[in-house]
């Protein structure tokens, strides 16, 4: 007997609720039709919301004003230039998006509540124009905006409105599902535990921020163009600070992270609106905006019992979603292994001052290709301050740094690691909401070319497959395969510090370098990882390990530089190392293989 396969549930209830959606316009009463209507325009706007601040971390009150540039622009070109909707479509796409690129280059460096803040300052100030230049129609508004025409009928009924807002929620929607599971999506979700994993892996964090921003505006100039058409007329009130603050209620509730929470996000509180709305007054006896205070109090709630929203708690239920599928992927070309034994790293004079303060004084030494060299010294000595010197995280305030001949001195992290250094982090930096295999395949950004465009149309998939099959062999070249699609974050420490080298390697360094990698692993999870660096030492990888675990590092390294009081102490074989007076000197005494700090 042949064994059915069964379909996933996920699929099952996809297909469900796509179905659901094409017949709800038809079945609902119209005065339903149009509050779908408006969940649907609201849920393409949210769409952008939940990847600007959902996945980036970038909070913006502003999008209303999005929306109201995106409406105005068509408006005006139809009613006042006699243009077609469909040609001011484009029109209001590039109007919002040239606004949101100025804005966004002048607001989108600012870090903290600096840029949510001023997102309020502009959203303002767009609903003030809006209400202020009389060739918008100030306060009163435009009116008599064109309905849209489809070969020939127009769409004047709420229900053949839905079907067209439908195809553009839908389509937004599932751009921004492939844009999350693209290259450029992994390095936009990296952007939430700050600039430094993205840009250590080649990424430019300001140039996605951008992206990012102008095509979260651009969904919101989308909405803005059907409701102009849905409404046909336009005054400012939709697009002011409360609307941009609702659309915000409406992401946080559904669930930020998640396209499809925002969908649900805009469902629940344009339905509960609209019912509050006719709810409230009759209860309490005056009108006035009281569902604002409901939607405040939710939130609450949400942030309190559900802190990633509504959705997630849906998504337990469900076994986790397959990875896409992808054509068979042609591998990925490989860097030059550098000649075993012939200089790679060469720290020259390097010294780095914060203020008055001589963190790293006159450091030299240098890197042999194949070797493992350990960077030991006391806390406070500088080594943290001399790795970010070398990965580009931080500039040197003097000296030099070469790499495989070329001065790298100058070179931001992100150009740093295009040449071939991989780096792990001091506290583990991973996405735990992702998968091991997609963690893993963010270390391969620089090895793609795919942007934000290939990405959203989901164009990227060949490379998309060389990727995944580079970092699914990572993951068993460090032992980690089996688990590829188990979460990240349900990994104990010492795996996620492997998993961390895997990223790493997925870039194909010629030089790997690792920041207290043993930091907080048990005894055996310790073992594992030297055993690991061993086997990959003898594959021909370069290593620069800092670390505080002496018992480790004695056992590992070829060589050691040993740093005190931001100078280099000491350089040599771990036996040289260990007779050295200075350097028991600087261990207070002990001897260095002696177990020191925490780690230890
Ligand atoms: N961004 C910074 N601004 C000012 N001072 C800094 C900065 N980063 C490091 N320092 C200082 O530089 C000195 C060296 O610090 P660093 O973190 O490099 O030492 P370390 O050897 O890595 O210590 P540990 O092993 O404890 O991590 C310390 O006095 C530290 O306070």
């Amino acid at each position: 007997m042949t064994a059915r396969t069964a379909l996933p549930l996920r699929t099952l209830l996809t297909a469900l609720a796509v179905l659901v959606a094409l017949v709800l316009p038809l079945v609902l009463p119209e005065f339903q039709v149009t509050l779908l209507v408006n969940i649907l325009i609201a849920g393409t706007l949210v769409t952008g919301l939940v990847l600007l601040t959902g996945v980036v971390g970038l909070t913006s009150f502003g999008h209303a004003a999005f929306m109201g540039v995106g409406a105005y622009t068509t408006a005006l070109l139809t009613t006042q230039a006699g243009w077609s909707p469909w040609l001011s479509l484009p029109a209001a796409l590039v109007v919002t998006a040239l606004t949101a690129l100025v804005l966004g280059l002048v607001t989108l460096r600012m870090q903290g509540h600096y840029l949510p803040l001023a997102t309020i300052a502009w959203g303002i100030s767009l609903y003030f124009v809006f209400g202020n230049t009389p060739a918008l129609g100030g306060n009163t508004g435009l009116t008599d905006i064109p309905a849209l025409s489809v070969l020939g009928t127009r769409l004047t009924s709420p229900r053949a409105f839905a079907y067209l807002a439908l195809l553009c929620l839908g389509l937004s929607a599932l751009g921004a599902q492939f844009l999350l599971s693209s290259r450029t999506g992994r390095a936009l979700r990296a952007l939430r535990t700050g600039p430094l994993v993205a840009e250590a892996f080649g990424a430019s964090p300001f140039a996605l921020r951008v992206q990012v921003f102008v095509l979260s505006a651009g969904l919101a100039g989308l909405a803005g163009w059907l409701y102009a058409h849905n409404q046909r007329f336009l005054n400012p009130t939709p697009f002011g600070l409360q609307a941009g603050i609702e659309y915000l209620f409406m992401a946080v509730v559904g669930g930020v992270g998640h396209v499809w929470g925002g969908v649900l996000g805009a469902g629940l509180i344009t339905s509960l609106r609209e019912w509050l709305r006719g709810t409230l007054p009759a209860l309490l006896g005056q009108q006035g905006s009281f569902e604002i205070v409901v939607f405040g109090a939710l939130v609450i709630l949400t942030l309190q019992f559900a802190r990633r929203g509504l959705w997630p708690l849906a998504e337990r239920l469900l076994s986790p979603a397959a990875p896409a599928r992808l054509p068979s992927p042609t591998p990925l070309p490989r860097r030059a292994v550098p000649t075993p034994g012939a200089p790679l790293l060469e720290v020259q004079a390097v010294s780095k001052h914060f203020g008055g303060l001589r963190a790293v004084q006159e450091v030299s030494f240098q890197l042999h290709a194949g070797e493992i060299l350990g960077l030991i010294g006391p806390n406070g000595a500088g080594k943290s301050t001399l790795f970010n010197v070398i990965t580009g995280v931080n500039p040197a305030s003097s000296g030099r740094v070469q790499y495989a001949g070329n001065d790298i001195t100058r070179l931001g992290a992100a150009q740093v690691h295009r040449r071939g250094l991989g780096r792990t982090f001091q506290h583990v930096k991973l996405l735990p909401e992702l998968s091991l295999l997609d963690n893993a395949m963010m270390g391969g950004y620089a090895r793609g070319r795919a942007g934000l465009l290939r990405s959203l149309l989901h164009l990227e998939r060949h490379e998309e497959a060389a990727l995944r099959a580079e970092a699914q062999a990572q993951l068993d070249r460090v032992g980690l395969g089996a688990q590829a699609l188990t979460l990240a974050g349900s990994l104990p420490l010492g795996q996620q510090r492997i998993l961390e080298v895997a990223r790493a390697l997925v870039a194909d360094p010629t030089l790997l370098l690792l920041d207290e990698p043993a930091a907080g692993l048990r005894y055996g999870e310790k073992a594992d990882l030297a055993a690991l660096l061993r086997r990959l030492r003898g594959e021909g990888l370069t290593v620069l390990i800092v670390e505080h675990d002496m018992e480790l590092v004695m056992g590992l390294v070829d060589r050691l530089v040993v740093m005190a009081g931001g100078e280099k102490l000491a350089e040599g074989t771990p036996e040289e190392v260990r007779r050295d007076p200075q350097v028991r000197e600087a261990y207070l005494g002990a001897d260095p293989v002696a177990p020191t700090g925490g780690a230890a």
